[in-house]
């Protein structure tokens, strides 16, 4: 008998027929994305999860009682209730490294779009504000040559390392829990203290899981450290970042712009002052989204699920899930 499985995202063709050779599938058919209540209500039967986004809860886990396996669709699992999981023996899955260099592109087209205000000028030309030369009030900063500091260098970090130092030639200073030697030689990164790196750099970029250390870790009082004309970018997790204390930086010029793909609240509510302001670039949390990436996801996930359901190693168990 095949494992049943329950697929609670959209897949690609080839990760669907992937998972009905080895699994019985029942897979989520609407067209919005499946809410917390509609996931529960569907996991009595199911040993295996392929989810992208819910929440992983222990409420979440007691109505799935046969449950052996958790597939995330993400590399980040801040969503993923892990005690609860280690406590009843669940295997929890995430796709790493397939994401790198998609997310790393589109962290760069924060810091572009931000510093060279692509979004606020797309407006203007739209809305019929173009009559005449531009003057100076509409320019922008460069991001070639500029000081990069990077909070978080992992994985994708590194991918945007790559992209900020040999394509736009930036000087690039980075803080993490750990000091990686060996990104600093391969890259001649320079390390700094986190209010060092605030105090120091034209564009803060932050890239760390969520993590109850993460939680906030930029506040009013980093904000306060970062330079006048700093340009803040977050595409980790929203609630790495107090957003009040973000939106008075924006309003009152202690920093000069914010590039966003992630929210405390998502989807971000149309009330969010943060939606409101000129010298913000948001986007719909949307780091991985490409077609080719999210195929690529689908199908590592799938293969995680497959192989742990069978009894294999997955390829990528969550690091705090394993024995
Ligand atoms: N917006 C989007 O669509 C996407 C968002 N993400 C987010 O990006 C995150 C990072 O992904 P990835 O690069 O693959 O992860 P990695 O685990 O490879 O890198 C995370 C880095 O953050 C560091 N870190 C962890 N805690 C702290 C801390 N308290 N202070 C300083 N540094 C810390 C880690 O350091 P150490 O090595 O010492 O533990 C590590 O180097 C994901 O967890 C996810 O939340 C990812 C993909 C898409
Ligand atoms: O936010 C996306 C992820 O893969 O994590």
């Amino acid at each position: 008998m095949k494992p049943k499985v329950y697929i609670a995202s959209k897949v690609p063709n080839e990760v669907k027929a992937y998972l009905e050779e080895h699994c019985d599938c029942e897979m989520w058919q609407g067209e919005e994305a499946i809410t917390g209540a509609q996931l529960a209500e569907r996991l009595t039967e199911a040993e295996g999860l392929l989810v992208s986004g819910n929440a992983i809860s222990n409420r979440l886990l007691d109505s799935a009682p046969k449950l052996r396996v958790v597939s995330n669709v993400s590399v980040g699992y801040n969503n993923n209730d892990l005690d609860a999981m280690r406590s009843r023996g669940i295997i929890g899955t995430h796709t790493p490294y397939v994401l790198d260099d998609t997310v790393a592109d589109l962290t760069l087209a924060l810091m572009l779009a931000s510093a060279r205000r692509v979004t606020e000028l797309h407006n203007l030309v739209r809305s019929g504000g173009w009559q005449r030369g531009m003057g100076e009030g509409l320019f922008g900063v460069d991001v070639h040559h500029a000081k990069l500091g990077i909070i978080g260098m992992g994985r994708i970090g590194e991918a945007i390392v790559k992209r900020a130092k040999f394509g736009f030639d930036m000087d690039v200073a980075y803080y993490n829990r750990n000091r990686k030697p060996d990104a600093e030689e391969r890259f001649g990164l320079r390390y700094l203290q986190m209010d060092e790196l605030l105090a120091q750099s034209d564009f803060v970029v932050l890239m760390t899981p969520l993590t109850p250390e993460t939680k906030r870790m930029i506040g009013a009082e980093q904000f306060r450290l970062m330079k006048p004309g700093a340009i803040f970018i977050n595409v980790s997790r929203g609630d790495t970042v107090d957003e009040a204390a973000l939106i008075e930086a924006l309003q009152n010029g202690t920093i000069r712009a914010a590039g966003l793909d992630v929210y405390e609240m998502e989807p971000v509510s149309p009330e969010n002052p943060l939606l409101k302001l000129d010298n913000v670039v948001t986007l719909p949390h949307i780091g991985s989204a490409t077609a080719q990436t999210r195929s690529n996801m689908a199908m590592v996930a799938a293969r995680n699920l497959v192989d742990a359901l069978y009894g294999r190693e997955p390829q990528y168990v969550i690091p705090e899930l394993k024995a």
